[in-house]
């Protein structure tokens, strides 16, 4: 099954036929691969969540965003962790948004999620515990698929990075509040960026808004919906596939319509895990485009540049001076 993309008003494009995979196709791994390499993103359907668990978080973070800004602001500024409002990282990125940063494996000791739970009934830690673990699941599920497909050896497992409990992953509920005027432009809620780590799993309400770039620059709008998953491939599995998978670059533009809800859990490997391309796939050492890095080494770096850098570059490995002088 497939769905057609939006093209962008005044954009250059034509419309661009976007992967749907059923999770419980046969044929779903090889979908997946190909989706990964073509695009870094596809749809997923038949993911088996429940859809009442979805229903009640996204009711329970509406009610948390419509909270007193006082209230919102003691559990905040985001440190990346906690609640956040325009500013997004620590290098003066802004967009039209609020947002909660939770850390997914350790959130119950982080003092700035402590501070978000405060202000939310007990009921909302219990489903968010429970949405994690079903995040962890489906990103393993992909990852393993992944594996089959390619052929990927047992102890350079992909999805292990994300199974085991000192990955380092964490989960994004972002609100992108409506125009009141009718006539209000669209502007940017979170500027254009590649997620870092290995996969992003996305879910959102029915609001428009994410855009993808396409391979030749092109911008094309996904058309939402929620009752299904988007998977984004992040930085980590592009040097872990040796450029074989691409990073998505994404952004949000507000929609002046409609608020847009969103919730990202961002499956990462565990801090001290190296990460470089895997031996399976590329046999000869020469051939690796990526050095050795650990998690913790990039998403150090990653904290210190702007949301639109390229930050892939640190991977990246220096040419020879004489073929860099050429
Ligand atoms: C400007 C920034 C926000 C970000 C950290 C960074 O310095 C650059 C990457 C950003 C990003 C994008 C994907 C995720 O939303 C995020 C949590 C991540 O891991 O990298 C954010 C970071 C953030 O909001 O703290
Ligand atoms: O809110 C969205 O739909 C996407 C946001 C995003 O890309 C992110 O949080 O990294
Ligand atoms: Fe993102």
């Amino acid at each position: 099954m497939v769905i057609l993309l939006q093209p962008i008003p005044k954009c250059k494009t034509s419309p661009v036929i976007i992967p749907v995979v059923d999770l419980t196709d046969p044929t779903a791994k090889t979908q997946i691969v190909k989706a990964c390499e073509e695009l870094g993103f596809f749809k997923v359907v038949n993911h088996g969540v429940r859809s009442d668990l979805l229903t009640k978080l996204h009711e329970e973070a509406t009610e948390f965003f419509a909270l007193p800004q006082s209230l919102k602001d003691k559990a905040g500024p985001a440190d990346p962790f906690g609640y956040g409002s325009k500013r997004i990282g620590l290098k003066g990125d802004v967009g039209c948004i609020e947002y909660i940063l939770l850390n997914a494996n350790s959130h119950l000791s982080s003092t700035k999620t402590t501070a978000v739970l405060r202000q939310t009934p007990a009921i909302f830690r219990e489903m968010v515990e429970e949405y994690t673990e079903e995040m962890k699941r489906m990103s393993s599920k992909v990852l393993e698929m992944v594996e089959e497909e390619l052929g990927i050896e047992p102890k350079e497992k992909l999805s292990k990075l994300v199974k085991v409990k000192e990955s380092d992953s964490c989960l994004r509920i972002n609100y992108y509040k409506e125009k009141e005027e009718t006539t209000a432009k669209e502007e940017i809620g979170f500027g254009e960026h590649t997620d870092p780590q290995l996969i992003s799993v996305l879910r959102s309400n029915d609001a428009e808004g994410l855009q993808i770039c396409l391979k030749d620059g092109t911008w094309v709008s996904v058309p939402p919906d929620h009752s299904s998953f988007f998977v984004i491939v992040g930085d980590t599995l592009q040097v872990m596939t040796n450029g074989k998978f691409k990073s998505v670059k994404h952004r949000v533009l507000t929609n002046t319509k409609r608020s847009r809800l969103s919730m990202i859990y961002f499956a990462g490997p565990p801090l001290m895990e190296k990460i470089a391309p895997l031996a399976c796939l590329v046999p000869k050492q020469e051939d690796y485009l990526y050095k050795e890095l650990t998690w913790s080494q990039y998403k150090s770096y990653v904290y210190k540049t702007k949301l639109g850098d390229y930050r892939l570059g640190l991977f990246e490995k220096q040419l020879p001076f004489s073929l860099s002088n050429v």
